[in-house]
């Protein structure tokens, strides 16, 4: 019988979803023999766990080999050449949110070298840079697949892909885009009851792996106005960046240059009034307040703030870490596509990340 093929797997990245990942990697490996999925690098932002033979990482004890690991990462470059130089196809899977690793994907594309990630930071940088990303998958033949950077494991992007690529007409596209923001806002100004305190909801959804490493670039907006860009895109509208359009920010002016994530994180219960008076004039109305975001394709708009529901409405009585994102298309008509369920949490993030693996797999 013919050996099975193989084909190297480098992950960057170990946190919250790193390590669900690995965890479905290594069944997806267990049950799918051919091709053989061979972990031959994988990093933290200070130890890595690799050999200059290629030897196979057990699957079952890479997060202790490598918390025992005195090898330092390699520079991408460095990566880049240590994979191509094997002869085998190699898949980098990026569960980071660094900009460094982003800036080279077209490097590691350019070498054949396939992508899988749900980093937001190649794809809602510059437009340059999102060019040189395609152009480099497509002059290599190298894929690369993204689905949890757009609301976790949900089929947000290859619906909107699918959508474009059979030629229907995106109009607009609006929705809960934020895991965080949608647990915060759901328990901090539910729709019955009075909910708990802003700040401390900050810290449950920290611990609950919804934000974004510091949690300021869920709370600035920023986190959102990233997949909006990145879906904007999609649909066509070069947007330059995720700055180049209003997004509100729920930072208090105070905090906005403290230090680190933790120092905030720590002096943000002195600002609940803030966010109190937010949420007290909207039920004045008969209203609760929630996080949004919108692309109207036709008029080139894309903004990101506050906005007041209706109790009743499908955007107020969402629930957990719910994203809700509705497609309004020429095919759809006034009735949108939508799609709902988790939008943030390791595991469900990482089942995008493996699909997609399984989608390049299946093309290698
Ligand atoms: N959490 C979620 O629900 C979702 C997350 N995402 C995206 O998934 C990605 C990962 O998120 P999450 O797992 O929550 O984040 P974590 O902070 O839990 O993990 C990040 C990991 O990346 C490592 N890392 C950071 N920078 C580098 C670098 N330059 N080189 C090598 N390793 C690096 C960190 O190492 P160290 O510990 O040494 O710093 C850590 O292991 C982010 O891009 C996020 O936006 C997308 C959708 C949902
Ligand atoms: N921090 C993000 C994670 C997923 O993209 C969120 O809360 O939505
Ligand atoms: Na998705």
């Amino acid at each position: 019988m013919a050996a099975a093929r193989q084909v190297y797997i480098a992950i960057i990245g170990a946190g919250g979803v790193g390590k669900c990942f690995l965890s479905q990697l290594e069944q997806l490996a267990r049950h799918r023999p051919n091709p053989e999925l061979v972990l031959s690098y994988i990093t933290t932002s200070k130890k890595a766990v690799y050999s200059s033979d290629y030897s196979p990482i057990s699957f079952d004890s890479a997060l202790s080999t490598l918390a025992s690991s005195s090898q330092a990462p390699l520079e991408p470059l460095k990566l880049a050449e240590f994979l191509s130089a094997s002869g085998s196809k190699a898949i980098l899977v990026d569960n980071t949110s660094s900009q460094h690793v982003a800036e080279a994907y077209p490097l590691f594309l350019s070498r054949g070298i396939s992508i899988v990630t749900p980093n937001k930071k190649a794809f809602s940088g510059s437009y340059k840079l999102w060019q040189d990303i395609f152009s480099a998958s497509e002059q290599s033949g190298a894929l690369v697949y993204h689905e949890s950077s757009v609301g976790a494991g949900l089929p947000v992007i290859s619906t909107l892909k699918d959508l474009v690529d059979t030629g229907d007409e995106v109009i607009k596209i609006e929705g809960v885009f934020s895991g965080t923001m949608s647990f915060l806002f759901n328990s901090f100004a539910p729709t019955s009851g009075s909910g708990s305190k802003w700040s401390a909801e900050v810290k449950k959804a920290k611990e609950l792996g919804y934000t974004e490493p510091d949690p300021r670039d869920d709370l600035n907006g920023l986190d959102v106005a990233r997949k909006l860009t990145i879906l904007a895109r999609l649909a066509g509208l070069p947007v330059e960046s995720p700055t180049s359009f209003p997004v509100k920010s729920l930072i208090p002016k105070e905090l906005e240059s403290v230090a680190s994530g933790d120092e905030f994180l720590e002096k943000l219960p002195e600002f609940d009034d803030q966010m109190e008076e937010t949420k007290v004039a909207a039920e004045r109305e008969g209203k609760v307040v929630r996080f949004v975001g919108s692309i109207d394709v036709a008029t080139k708009q894309v903004k990101v703030g506050i906005e007041w529901f209706d109790r009743s409405h499908p955007i107020a009585s969402l629930k957990g870490s719910d994203n809700i994102i509705s497609f309004y298309t020429k095919r759809y008509g006034s009735n949108p596509l939508i799609i709902q369920g988790a939008g943030a949490g390791g595991e469900v993030t990482a089942m995008g990340v493996t699909s997609d693996l399984l989608k390049v797999l299946a093309q290698l």
